[in-house]
């Protein structure tokens, strides 16, 4: 499998080549230079797979050339296997109608386990084969960080710079971060929002100095081997559902756009999806411009979802290049102007293309509350509330009644208990897999939300490029 940057202007590269480059040197997102489609009798063959056998057939097409089958189903059973629930990502039935997708059974209690688990073990295969090494520089509102610290702490020939917006995760997130004791793994609270940090990440990968002394890498959903280990799930649970007989609809709490846009390639590999919905909480650029094609950035309002507290939404433009007919200098043009604009308006087509499958709702903060407490008198869940933004707009939809919708349940409900009990009465205790999480020491650096900080820090702390 070949792959293009959104950008137009840097090098195609096989799977290997994109996992460790992250982001293309033009400063696009790579994709594959073409959707791989499996036949109807080629979907029907793996209903009732166990996952890690399912994620290799679905992941195959996308690795082909830089792994054999062989390697890449040993690295599935390696990273699905630590998972607590034996489906990996179970479906919960809610009522005639609505389903739950849980993907938090992972080590650290969110959907990114997922991706990261494998992410970290195929740094190691490309890593050990090309003796080289990586540092890895990546930003999170919570959930990334500590499932890539997780996936990566103690592995060979890799550091990690993980850099938090201060005082704007969970308690829970930021111990899970900031308690991992491990030689490689450097936690950076930096004063302002996610998007700040995002955005010094993408300078870094832009920087000729730095990636002429290190082997810059990415665990954000920028890399494009997070995207393809989530379309598993959406496989794994519209099978589940009969989908081969009947669609099935999607509504994804959303951020970064990543976990949906896994969803749309689903689409585009076969998978019957009748909808994907985008649920954003009240930093909604995503429902505007999906609603009036004004993708325009504001600043950035601090929510019970912290998650999802994101303006400048990195995988948007993977849907905006493929839907707008894959022109990279347009692309690299749109974006040119968005960043001196911080506004910009969708194309036409781009319009059209994204709303043969997306729609968008936004959740307020009450309603997020509401749909907290819906669930649990309703059906007796408790749920987190990033889960609660994509249930509100789930209950929202008003497609086809006969069509199931799945609501991603991106995490566990005990990472963020203060929210869940000023909604339920309940506080979710922390499963045991956690461990003793409160009582371990905390370590990390504080750093002012200016790149040069940021990028000394990583200079006296990354190993030079081997
Ligand atoms: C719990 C949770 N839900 C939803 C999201 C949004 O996912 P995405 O950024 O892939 O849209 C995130 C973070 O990204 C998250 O941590
Ligand atoms: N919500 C995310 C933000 C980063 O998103 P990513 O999917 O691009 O890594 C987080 O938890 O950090």
């Amino acid at each position: 499998m070949e792959y293009i940057s959104t950008r137009g202007s840097a090098s195609a590269l096989d799977f290997e080549g994109v996992t460790l480059a992250g982001l293309a040197s033009d400063g696009g997102l790579y994709l594959p230079a073409e959707w791989p489609r499996f036949s109807e009798a080629q979907i029907a063959d793996m209903v009732g797979l166990p996952y890690a056998e399912l994620a290799t057939r679905v992941m195959w097409p996308f690795v082909e050339g830089s792994l054999t089958e062989e390697e890449l189903r040993s690295l599935c059973q390696q990273a699905y296997g630590r998972f607590a629930h034996k489906a990996v990502t179970p479906l919960v039935q809610l009522d005639e109608r609505q389903w739950l997708l849980e993907l938090f059974h992972g080590p650290t209690l969110a959907f990114k386990d997922v991706a990261l688990q494998l992410l970290g073990l195929l740094f190691e295969t490309f890593l050990s084969r090309r003796q080289s090494n990586l540092t890895i520089i990546g930003a999170t509102s919570g959930d990334t960080g500590s499932a890539a610290i997780d996936a990566v702490a103690g592995r060979e020939g890799v550091d990690i710079f993980m850099l938090h917006p201060k005082g704007r995760v969970s308690d829970v997130q930021r111990r899970q971060m900031t308690t991992a004791r491990a030689p490689n793994v450097h936690n950076i609270a930096i004063e302002g929002s996610f998007d700040d940090a995002q955005a010094m990440v993408k300078r870094m990968f832009g920087d000729a100095d730095m990636t002429g002394r290190f082997n810059i890498g990415a665990v954000n959903s920028i890399n494009w081997a997070r995207l393809m280990a989530q379309v598993v799930y959406y496989f794994a649970s519209a099978l589940q559902l009969g989908a081969l007989h009947r669609p099935v609809a999607y509504s994804v709490p959303t951020g970064n756009f990543g976990d949906v846009f896994a969803g749309y390639v689903a689409a585009q590999m076969g998978l019957p999806i009748a909808q994907l919905v985008v649920a954003t909480n009240v930093n909604d650029i995503l429902h505007r411009a999906l609603s009036d094609g004004d993708y325009s950035t504001g600043t950035v309002t601090p929510t019970d979802t912290p998650s999802m507290d994101i303006q400048v939404s990195s995988n948007f433009e993977r849907l905006l290049f493929d839907c707008g007919g894959r022109d990279g200098a347009a692309m690299a043009e749109q974006i040119r102007s968005f960043e001196a604009d911080k506004a910009m308006q969708l194309t036409n087509s781009q319009r059209e293309g994204a709303s043969a499958l997306f729609t968008s709702v936004r959740a307020d903060q009450q309603q997020v509350l509401q749909a907290l407490r819906w669930a649990h008198e309703n059906a007796g869940e408790v749920i987190d509330p990033h889960t609660a933004v994509g249930l509100h707009a789930a209950l929202a939809s008003e497609l086809d009644p006969s069509i199931p919708m799945v609501t991603l349940a991106t995490a566990h409900p005990a990472k963020f208990p203060d929210v869940v009990e000023r909604a339920t009465g309940l506080r979710p205790n922390l499963p045991s897999r956690v461990g003793d999480l409160f009582a371990r020491e905390e370590a990390y650096s504080e750093l002012p939300g200016k790149y040069d900080a940021v990028r000394d820090f990583v200079t006296q702390h990354a190993s030079p490029a081997a």
